[in-house]
């Protein structure tokens, strides 16, 4: 593997459910590359697996699923799940409350992913501050001592996003990283979000249900339709000249919102 990781690939993955006997996938044969410095969409509809095919990602399927073939490299290079979350792809999930331990400090949060990844805290303590502020938490300090329930959603989710940066990891996960915050507060994350992408060239995968996220977001949408993947296309031509229904339907219930049509 190059020392700049440049493309992270799914290559004909496919996640099953139900053993032997009873075998349904949900997630089939699926190829999708993210590469630095831009951002990749997948949406498509409720249950289409969105979410199962960021945790294969992440090298993190739920219990009851499994990987039955495809593989996860790294510019070429076949890497073991241990080496994925965290250490080259870091994620950020749809309800920061929820991702944290409500009994724990944000340094203790800190510090819980850092040792996860075999870093020293030490080495770290300037990078920590930094993090915070580069996504917009003034007094590092006092926001560190802080427990979940003392933190807006924006606050969390920011945090979420500075443990992420902290990882270091060159990719990003993001799923739905703005549907359960405010107006408002979507639009700060997601100006966040796109500054982040540039200033550390980070290659993400974007789940979401609003094709307005993808619009503002994204550079290039993958559609996924009961598992799989039925269109591929950088975002203008997705929205300019969508093909496949389902993509249709997506951009069109989008256009309506602003009272604009789909052109045949
Ligand atoms: N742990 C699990 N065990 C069995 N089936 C599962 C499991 N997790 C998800 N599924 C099934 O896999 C399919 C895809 O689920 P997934 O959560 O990836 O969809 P999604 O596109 O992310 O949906 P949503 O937009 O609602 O989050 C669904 O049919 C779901 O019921």
């Amino acid at each position: 593997m190059s020392l700049i990781p440049k493309h992270f690939t799914l290559e004909n993955l496919t996640i099953a459910t139900g053993g032997a006997e009873r075998l349904r996938l949900l997630v089939e044969d699926l190829s999708l590359q993210l590469t630095r410095g831009r951002v990749l969409a997948l949406v498509g509809a409720s249950g289409s697996g969105k979410s199962l095919s960021c945790s294969a990602a992440l090298g993190a399927l739920p219990p009851g699923v499994a990987r039955i073939s495809g593989r996860i490299s790294v510019d070429g290079e076949v890497l073991p799940a241990e080496m994925l979350r965290g250490r080259m792809v870091a994620t950020i999930m749809q309800n920061p409350r929820s991702a944290f331990n409500p009994v724990k400090t944000m340094r203790e949060h800190v510090v819980e992913t850092l040792t996860a990844l075999g870093r020293s805290r030490r080495d770290d303590e300037g990078k920590i501050g930094a993090a915070l502020s580069e996504v917009g938490l003034d007094e590092p300090e006092a926001v560190l001592g802080l427990y979940p329930f003392e933190m807006s959603g924006g606050m969390l989710q920011r945090m979420m996003i500075a443990i992420a940066l902290l990882s270091e990891a060159p990719f990003l996960v993001a799923d739905e990283p703005t549907t359960d915050l405010d107006v408002v507060v979507q639009m700060r994350i997601l100006a966040l979000l796109e500054g982040l992408v540039r200033e550390h060239d980070l290659g993400v995968l974007l789940v979401t249900h609003d094709m307005g996220v993808v619009a503002r977001l994204a550079d290039d949408v993958a559609v996924l339709d009961h598992g799989c993947l039925v269109e591929t296309a950088p975002v203008d031509e997705v929205f300019q000249r969508p093909k496949h229904p389902v993509t249709r339907m997506l951009v069109g219930a989008h256009l309506a919102r602003y009272g604009m049509e789909l052109a045949e």
